[in-house]
């Protein structure tokens, strides 16, 4: 049996390996990312991760592992900023306060799918002006959902958390390697 990372992120291709994982092939979906109308955080990240898993080619004995991460402060979505201001504007709505990182996991073999979603409370620290700029400076908030890594320099700004570190970071390795079980990858092996 095969394992295809449905995924072009490269944490999430880390995360699998912590779990002794290498992915047989890895096929980047490319779906609509925009959030429906009204559409509430949670549903709309196991919508993404579910769309994901559908969306990518695979044979009859592939799995296929696909996820999402969504940061939501209260009803708000916060995705991928398309440029620093916005980067900026998310981190200083996140100051001093608390938000959710939601990741939801799809695992797909053949028509059958299974799913789980992990959702995380974080304290962001209340941000300066010099550790917005310098942070911001950095570029380590491209291609990450609400503008930061909680891997890099903006681990400096995360004092506390109430959920998964890894389903922040983009995969909850324990929940995934359940989804894998579940779909008959065999995660463990003895020799
Ligand atoms: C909040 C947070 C997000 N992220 C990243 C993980 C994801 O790569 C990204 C969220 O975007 P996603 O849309 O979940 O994933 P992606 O577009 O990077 O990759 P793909 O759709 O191909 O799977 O944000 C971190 O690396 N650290 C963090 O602390």
């Amino acid at each position: 049996m095969k394992l295809i990372l449905g995924s072009g992120s490269p944490r999430r291709l880390d995360l699998l390996a912590t779990l002794g994982l290498t992915p047989d092939a890895i096929r980047p979906p490319d779906i609509d990312e925009t959030p429906g109308k009204g559409e509430l955080p949670r549903p709309y990240c196991a919508r993404m991760s579910r769309e994901k898993a559908r969306t990518v080619q695979a044979g009859a004995d592939e799995v296929v592992l696909c996820a999402d991460t969504t940061v939501a402060l209260g009803r708000r979505i916060m995705g991928k900023p398309r440029d620093a201001g916005e980067a900026a504007e998310f981190l200083l709505a996140m100051s001093g306060r608390r938000h959710k990182v939601i990741t939801a996991v799809a695992v797909r073999r053949g028509d059958r799918l299974w799913e789980r979603d992990v959702v995380t409370t974080v304290r962001m620290k209340r941000l300066d002006d010099l550790e917005l700029n310098a942070y911001l400076a950095t570029d380590d908030w491209r291609g990450k959902a609400g503008g930061y890594g909680i891997q890099g320099p903006a681990g400096a700004f995360i004092p506390w958390l109430q959920g998964s570190y890894t389903a922040v970071m983009g995969l909850p390795v324990a929940e995934t390697a359940n989804l894998l079980k579940a779909a008959g990858y065999p995660v463990w092996r003895t020799e």
